[in-house]
């Protein structure tokens, strides 16, 4: 089998997306609090996106690198998680800050592609245990790399369902260092001919006073619509 580690930071992704005012969706959100058993305010903003047909988002984390998104990371801390530790993140300088959860609903079915995949699941496998025998024996920040064609260990794949929600832990609590979980590694394969619709609520593990930043260093664009309804 060839191996084709290498890092998962030149995401290509080719959907288009928008991010929700708080104000409209509220219930929404106090929905998702409650499912989570966090405050609304460790909520990011709502995002939804879509993808036209071929459209994908090839793998990556939803965990967050953060601030130094811009800077050389160190090879052995890709996600910078041993910095996050040590200083947080701006508007969050708590230790361990990372996105913990993701919630994804789907909002219509798709009948062919379109399937959120986690395809990696058994990244210490893949690596030849580079965390030592489990991540989650000894969890801690890595160098990022993966075996990104052909995954490793289960490929638990959800084809989009409208109405269906789909959770996933991205990263460990900070309790427990909020260090990245690269068994989480995950993509949307292309939609093949429909065009999909799915929403990402993204939750952190401590409130952020800077959600401006945060969506910035994702390159989204303001919202400056408003949704028809208020859900
Ligand atoms: O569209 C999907 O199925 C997944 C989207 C995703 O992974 C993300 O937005 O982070
Ligand atoms: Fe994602």
């Amino acid at each position: 089998m060839r191996q084709t580690f290498h890092n998962v930071s030149g995401r290509s992704r080719t959907s288009s997306g928008c991010v929700l005012r708080n104000d409209e969706v509220p219930t929404l959100r106090a929905r998702f609090a409650r499912l989570a058993g966090v405050a609304v305010s460790a909520l990011q903003p709502l995002k939804v996106s879509r993808y036209e047909p071929g459209e994908r988002f090839d793998i990556h984390t939803d965990a967050f690198r953060g601030d130094l998104r811009d800077a050389e990371p160190d090879p052995n801390d890709w996600w910078a998680d041993r910095h996050r530790v040590e200083h947080g993140v701006k508007g969050a300088p708590i230790s361990g800050c990372n996105r913990m959860l993701t919630i994804f609903v789907y909002l219509n079915t798709v009948a062919r592609g379109g399937r959120t995949r986690w395809r990696w699941t058994n990244h210490d496998l893949a690596l030849g245990g580079s965390h030592g025998t489990s991540f989650y024996e000894a969890p801690g920040p890595g160098s990022g790399r993966t075996e990104v064609e052909h995954g490793s260990g289960a490929d638990v794949s959800v084809a989009p369902v409208e109405g269906t929600g789909v959770l996933h832990f991205p990263a460990c609590t900070a309790a427990a260092g909020g260090w990245t979980d690269y068994n989480a590694y995950h993509e949307a394969e292309p939609t093949v001919d429909e065009t999909k619709w799915v929403a990402q609520q993204f939750i952190w593990s401590h409130e952020r006073l800077d959600w401006r930043a945060v969506l910035d260093a994702e390159n989204h664009e303001p919202s400056t619509r408003r949704s028809d309804d208020v859900i």
